[in-house]
């Protein structure tokens, strides 16, 4: 059972580097500038006390000339596009794609491509990103990966495929209901990533100043209330959950939106934020939050272009 893992940054190097630990087929499809940091350091990952490193297998797109049964897809939303077309050799009629992208709109993009039976849905839960060197940097434990079929007749590969998936070093689970549980994932980050991105600092340190619990708690509110019109109510634990994090003073939770937006680096603004602010427009739920906070990011966004031209 071969997997293809396409894009080795923060998430993909991670799960990557842990499931040929555990003796996974893995083989990673690169860049060629990727490829020659890989080739150099290895792949790495450091941090939390640790320092792992192993020699990946390789393959840049015009070298994959076979198929596989798992591909775990691990770009950016920016990227999506081409990485479909550089991996869409590696895609066999049995194989099944596991998208680790944030938000929903990447499904639309994968499933006219490939046909909704090869995409399975997948939440990704882990704190990891790219340092100058091009090691992997973990910043807090969590590790987790959630798949599951997006269909509502059972899928004769999910079970091979999570077979692959569990058991390697990071926490695996299958879910029955993974569109819901991708809609509760997009209502954390959304949250998070609104919340830092307009405060311009992790969780803690609003919660820590008058009034910032209570604009976590606002925008947490907004968030849920788009996904519950959606048909997927964030069940109250969770919602709990995330409110306890974002109203906890010092918490240095942020998110990948928040950690690009502090780089000067693209962000999925528009696949975290703008997305869920549209649906929010169609499914006539008001979010004047999340609204200011897509509107904040495009205006960083327009700056950024025009600081390139
Ligand atoms: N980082 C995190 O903590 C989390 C991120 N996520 C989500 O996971 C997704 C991936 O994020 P993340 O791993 O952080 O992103 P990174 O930017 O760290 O990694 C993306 C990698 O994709 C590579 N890439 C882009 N296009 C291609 C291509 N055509 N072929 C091969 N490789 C390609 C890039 O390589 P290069 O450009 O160098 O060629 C880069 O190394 C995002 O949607 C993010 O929201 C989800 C949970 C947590
Ligand atoms: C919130 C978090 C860290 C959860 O994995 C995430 O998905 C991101 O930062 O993109």
């Amino acid at each position: 059972m071969s997997i293809l893992v396409v894009g080795v940054g923060a998430t993909g190097g991670y799960f990557g580097l842990r499931l040929v630990q555990a003796g996974r087929d893995v083989t990673f499809l690169v860049r060629p500038r990727r490829a020659q940091v890989l080739r150099r350091r290895g792949l790495r990952v450091i941090g939390l006390g640790q320092d792992e490193r192993i020699e990946p297998r390789l393959v840049t797109a015009p070298e994959l000339d076979q198929t596989f049964d798992t591909v775990l897809l691990a770009v950016k939303a920016s990227a999506l596009p081409p990485a479909l077309d550089d991996l869409a050799p590696g895609v066999g009629p049995d194989t099944r794609i596991v998208p680790f992208l944030n938000g929903m709109a990447h499904l639309d993009e994968l499933d006219k491509r490939f046909g909704p039976a090869a995409v399975l849905g997948g939440v990704v839960k882990v704190l990891t990103q790219l340092d100058a060197e091009g090691d992997i940097l973990r910043l807090a434990p969590l590790a987790s990966l959630r798949i599951g079929a997006r269909t509502t007749h059972a899928d004769p590969r999910l079970d091979a495929t999570a077979a692959q998936l569990s058991g390697a070093g990071f926490e695996f689970s299958v879910s029955d209901d993974i569109t819901s549980a991708m809609w509760h994932k997009w209502v954390f980050i959304a949250t998070i990533g609104a919340l830092t991105c307009l405060m311009r600092a992790p969780v803690g340190d609003i919660a820590a100043c008058p009034g910032g619990a209570d604009l976590g708690r606002a925008v947490l509110d907004e968030a849920a209330a788009v996904s519950a019109a959606a048909g997927h109510p964030v069940p109250p634990q969770e919602l709990a959950a995330t409110s306890a994090l974002i109203t906890r003073p010092g918490e240095p939770f942020a998110s990948s939106l928040y950690r690009d937006l502090t780089e000067g680096a693209s962000t999925e603004a528009e696949q975290i934020l703008g997305d869920l602010s549209a649906r929010a427009r169609g499914l006539a739920v008001a979010t004047p939050l999340l609204d200011l906070a897509t509107l904040h990011l495009r205006v960083y966004e327009r700056r950024r272009a025009g600081a390139a031209r």
